[in-house]
């Protein structure tokens, strides 16, 4: 049985007189995938920046492979194997997808080579192609495997899938579920046809609160996540 890599309790963010997280408790397993939702404003991306060191919560903690993480900082945290995608690629655009990888290969801990990096994100074909001229979607997934090429244990994706066609949407998904061989993945996500396809161990967030926790199959019939998505909670 896999262990739990990152475990979070009690956490609490306060900004000035704003409450923006509360109690929430979060835990993952090595080599799963879970996704993290909840409308505007619910604390995901407060919750992303407490995970990566950027903020520290003000109540709570955070355990990641055993060891108390929170108000670590950023690159401490990284160091132990946390790596963040953030929406906008920021690919090298000169370079080839090839370089891309190769430069994101040096110093890593990943003991897979080039090839097998574009295997995963499957853009072998374009290995030889600038990074500038790739599609939006093939950008995201040559940043996930940059990401993936330094060796983290958990990846850490902030809206992967923004404006990216269904198709893409479609593949980001699978790639998310063959990268969980490699490092434990968490998406947090607005877009619910993205996490329909990821199909997997769902956090709802609403007001900066725990909302519920289940398989996507039960939060999608889950009349109450509705109302908190439709605002009528
Ligand atoms: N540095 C800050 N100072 C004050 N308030 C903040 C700060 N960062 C976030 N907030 C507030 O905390 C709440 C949660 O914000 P957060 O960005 O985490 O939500 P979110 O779920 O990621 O929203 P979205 O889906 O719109 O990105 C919001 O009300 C936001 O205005």
């Amino acid at each position: 049985m896999n262990g739990t890599l990152l475990q979070a309790e009690g956490i609490g963010m306060r900004f000035g007189g704003f409450q923006a997280l509360s109690g929430v408790d979060f835990d993952v397993k090595e080599n799963s995938v879970a996704c993290i939702i909840g409308p505007n404003g619910a604390g995901k991306s407060t919750f992303l920046n407490i995970i990566t060191g950027t903020l520290t919560p003000t109540a709570g903690t955070v355990r990641f492979a055993g060891q108390a993480i929170a108000g670590l900082a950023p690159h401490r945290i990284a160091r132990l194997g946390i790596a963040r995608k953030f929406q906008i690629p920021s690919v090298f655009p000169s370079m080839t997808v090839a370089e891309n990888v190769e430069v994101a290969l040096w110093g890593g801990r990943s003991p897979a080579g080039i090839d097998e990096m574009l295997e995963i994100i499957g853009l072998s074909r374009r290995r030889l192609d600038l990074a500038g001229d790739l599609a939006h979607g093939e950008k995201q997934w040559l940043e996930i495997g940059m990401a993936i090429a330094t060796g983290p244990k958990l990846l850490l994706l902030d809206e992967p899938t923004a404006g990216m066609t269904p198709e893409e949407t479609r593949a980001t998904a699978e790639l998310i579920h063959r990268l969980s061989n490699r490092c434990t993945v968490v998406a947090v996500e607005h877009d619910i046809n993205f996490v329909r396809a990821l199909d997997t161990d769902t956090l709802v967030l609403h007001q900066g609160q725990f909302f519920r926790r289940a398989p996507f199959v039960e939060i999608e019939a889950d009349e109450a996540v509705r109302d908190v998505y439709l605002g009528r909670r």
